[in-house]
């Protein structure tokens, strides 16, 4: 496996893998790497083209009360994964390469970014579109992957892509979960022993209301109880709503693409979930 730390090398290693591949294929992460990443990059060497992984933890997409600094790191064991997957590249850009001090261009998403994550955290979806941006300019892959269990972020991108005409697919990979349901998150880590006996709760809760809103309940009752028992069993519920996947924007009842997606924290852990309503 090729690894580049500066741009010279990036755009060294991305011609001769494209000139021996014939395509690249591109998953950016944060590094922390466990088994829903691996399944990305699995997925982006199945594809027949050269697998490049970024690991970049990307300070604009923290607002300031956020976790950045407490963000897990792990070099060594994300380039031991990365090989073992068969990526044939690892980009491991610094702060200076993707934010030079006379930057002044960010990439802001309207629609699919508002609301929800958009809310939660102001500023978030910006940088989250402004690096992929970036990257995307950087390795010029063919396809991108991004995991499901970031539902929103992965529309995000798909918009972003779409509206600057950017000249790759973006695929979206279906979530990792644990056996009893978690979904798989490098903040999983941080929860408790007793935290972590809980926290499947969230999807059981998103796989009872999904049974009775595909089944033709109107989304209010189930989604209302949901929030409560989910209150009652120690979650602070952030949102727990039925939305059109691709716009994220609330629906009533289920329909074609409806999805639900809801965000909760446990102790100092905030956890992810969704699942499309079918
Ligand atoms: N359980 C999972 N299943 C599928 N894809 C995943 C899963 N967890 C993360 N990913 C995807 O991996 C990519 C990199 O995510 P990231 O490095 O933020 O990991 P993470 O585990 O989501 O971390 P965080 O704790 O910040 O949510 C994203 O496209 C994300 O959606
Ligand atoms: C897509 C991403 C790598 C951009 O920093 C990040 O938001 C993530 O890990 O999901
Ligand atoms: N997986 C999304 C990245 C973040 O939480 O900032």
């Amino acid at each position: 496996m090729l690894i580049a730390r500066t741009l010279p090398d990036l755009r060294d290693a991305c011609m001769r893998l494209r000139r021996h591949a014939g395509s690249l294929a591109l998953v950016p992460t944060m590094g922390a790497l466990h088994e829903g990443h691996r399944t990305l990059v699995r997925r982006a060497v199945a594809s027949g083209a050269a697998a490049v992984a970024s690991v970049f933890v990307n300070p604009l997409q923290f607002g300031p009360n956020e976790d950045l600094a407490l963000y897990p790191r792990d070099e060594a064991g994300d380039l031991a994964a990365l090989e073992a997957e068969g990526c044939a590249l690892a980009w491991l850009p610094d702060v200076a390469t993707m934010y030079p001090d006379d930057a002044e261009t960010t990439v802001v998403v309207a629609g699919p970014a508002e609301r929800w994550e958009g809310d939660a955290r102001p500023g978030h979806f910006r940088g989250v579109a402004t690096v992929c941006a970036k990257l995307f300019g950087q390795v010029r892959p063919d396809r991108a992957y991004f995991g499901e269990k970031d539902w929103q972020q992965l529309q995000v991108v798909k918009r972003m892509a779409a509206d600057l005409l950017l000249p790759l697919e973006i695929v979206g990979v279906e979530t990792v979960r644990e056996a009893d349901g978690l979904a798989l998150s490098s903040r999983n880590r941080f929860l408790s022993a007793a935290e972590r006996t809980v926290a499947p709760r969230l999807n059981a809760a998103l796989r009872a209301a999904a049974a009775r809103i595909a089944a033709g309940e109107a989304a209010d009752a189930p989604l209302a109880e949901a929030r409560a028992d989910l209150g009652a069993a120690g979650f602070l519920v952030n949102y727990f709503a039925l939305v059109d996947g691709p716009s994220l924007t609330p629906i009533a009842a289920a329909a074609p693409d409806a999805r639900l997606i809801a965000a909760a924290k446990l102790g100092a852990v905030r956890l992810l979930d969704n699942i499309p309503v079918r």
